[in-house]
């Protein structure tokens, strides 16, 4: 009796000696690596991520550990760059060195192995696609062609408002809507049969794809996927998207070829024609295949819907929270506009103080907090620390874009910050105000974006004053909770009063 409990003790004695041994082995600091909190055997420090939003959470370690951070989540080493001169040296200085991304399971599965834009590695392939996206698909010549599309779906959300006068309105479910449609428009010429089922989709996607996920933190455990349910959820996805991408392309040929038939020329082409086009185009460097094609057109929905939604109901958000801004932003808008019939593209540009809004609001609230990852092919030397090849890296845009070393009163909404002689610009010169991200991976979308957003913003206030559905809630108690993914949402959906104006 005695014999076992003297065994037992000592088998206990010499599993914790091997555990504790085993975590001073995992956390003998290395030299090369940048710092960052202790680990565990396995998970790694993937304990310190609980509790919290990942960009908050991550901005407490930056504060104890410094700007340049090195977490072990699972199998992977993440490097966290939380200051604008280290973003200026992963975005600019060794820019080609970090502009590849991290293959995470979502986007191999949905975007067709990885073959859209923003998740396709660094290369001649990716190369080509951003060079075909800034020519052909959203140049500026392009996206001014897009006016049309952008004031009549402007024209449908004010009538919707109109009808619903004097009750509440879902107006996150409105920017959804008016985003998803305007992209849709551009992009296949028309409104999609099957919106509600893709918008759902790419909602779900958008949660998947924070890199944050169990299945990207163990690569090399594949069942997880199947253990978890997200690889099937995700190729249920990937199906859904797949037909209706199939069905919307078919149309296309079929529009393409009678057009031919009738020699005419003249057939409005939207994105999917472009894309179309390309595929019988022999001088590409790389061919495109059908796959390619429909990743592309998805990529363009994923990142222009969401961000674009996320970015309008966020201001709107702070818009109410500041009445002060509100009504100096209707002034302005209705003084531009008085006596005209409609609010003309042209001269929304002349209307300041709502671009210092925009700029406020992608500031204080950025859709991609962590922007898109970024994956290190090749060992590289960072601040005098080594980032092993393999690394994933996020750049911490809303830390950076809320330190108060280069914001005044950086956690206060203050529009009047960017009335400066010499404004940041979010073009991706200052690596402290970096909504779009920066570099060569820099977003293409940021001309249709921006314009969408004004002309939304810009009807809003000049058609409508807008109030709180509850009576006596004060607007600084309005919430602003968050919910994060690959961008960062509101978490409940905004519901307003709108009276016109
Ligand atoms: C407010 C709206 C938007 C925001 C805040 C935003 C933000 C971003 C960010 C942070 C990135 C990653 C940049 C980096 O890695 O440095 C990105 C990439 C991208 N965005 Fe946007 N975006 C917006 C709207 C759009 C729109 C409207 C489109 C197209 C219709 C678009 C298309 C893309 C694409 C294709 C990429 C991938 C680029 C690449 O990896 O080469 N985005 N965007």
């Amino acid at each position: 009796m005695e014999a076992s409990l003297l065994l037992i003790i000592s088998l206990a004695c010499l599993v914790i000696t091997i555990f504790l041994v085993h975590i001073k082995h995992l956390n003998a600091s290395s030299k090369d690596l940048p710092p960052g909190p202790w680990k565990l055997p396995i998970i790694g420090s993937m304990h310190h991520l609980l509790g919290e939003h990942p960009h908050r959470r991550l901005r407490s370690l930056a504060k104890t550990y410094g700007p340049l951070l090195h977490l072990k989540l699972g199998e992977i080493n993440l490097i966290v760059v939380s200051s604008p001169e280290l973003t200026c040296e992963v975005m600019k200085t060794q820019d080609v060195k970090f502009a590849s991304r991290p293959e995470l399971l979502v986007s191999k599965i949905i975007s067709y192995d990885n073959s859209g834009m923003a998740f396709a590695p660094l290369g001649k392939y990716w190369l080509q696609l951003r060079k075909i996206c800034l020519v052909n698909l959203l140049s500026p010549k392009r996206i001014k062609s897009f006016s049309s599309i952008r004031e009549e779906e402007g024209h449908k959300l004010v009538q919707k408002l109109r009808k619903a006068e004097g009750s509440p309105v879902n107006i996150t479910e409105m920017f959804k809507s008016v985003a998803y449609s305007t992209v849709a428009r551009a992009a296949f010429g028309k409104e999609c049969a099957h919106q509600h089922k893709f918008l759902m989709a790419t909602e779900e996607i958008f949660k998947l794809t924070s890199g944050f996920s169990i299945v990207d933190l163990f690569p090399s455990v594949s069942f997880l996927g199947e253990i978890t349910g997200l690889r099937p959820h995700m190729e249920r996805l990937h199906r859904t998207l797949d037909s209706i991408l199939n069905e919307i392309i078919e149309e296309h040929q079929m529009k393409a070829s009678k057009c031919d038939i009738n020699g005419d020329g003249s057939m409005d082409e939207d994105i999917v024609d472009a894309l179309l086009k390309l595929t019988k185009d022999e001088e590409l460097d790389v061919p495109l295949r059908m796959d390619n094609i429909k990743a592309v057109i998805l990529d363009l929905f994923l990142a222009g819907t969401e961000t674009t939604s996320t970015t309008l109901n966020w201001i709107m958000t702070e818009l109410i929270r500041h009445p002060e801004v509100m009504r100096r932003a209707q002034l302005e808008v209705r003084t531009a506009f008085h006596g005209k019939e409609k609010v003309e593209e042209e001269d929304i540009i002349n209307l300041h103080y709502l671009n210092q809004i925009i700029k406020e609001g992608l500031r204080f609230h950025p859709p991609g907090p962590l922007l898109v990852p970024r994956h290190v092919s090749n060992t590289v030397e960072l601040s005098g620390y080594t980032i092993p090849s393999g690394s994933r890296v996020v750049i911490n845009a809303w830390a950076i874009m809320r330190d108060p070393s280069y914001w005044d009163d950086p956690e206060s909404f203050r529009p009047e910050r960017f009335n400066d002689v010499n404004p940041k610009d979010f073009k991706g010169a200052n690596f402290e105000y970096i909504p779009f991200g920066g570099g060569r991976r820099i977003c293409p979308g940021i001309t249709f974006a921006m314009s969408s957003i004004e002309h939304v913003l810009a009807l809003l206030l000049f058609h409508f004053d807008w109030k709180l559905p509850v009576k006596g809630m004060s607007p600084v108690e309005f919430d602003v909770e968050e919910e994060f993914g690959l961008s960062l949402t509101k978490k409940n959906d905004l519901q307003l009063l709108a009276t016109e104006s």
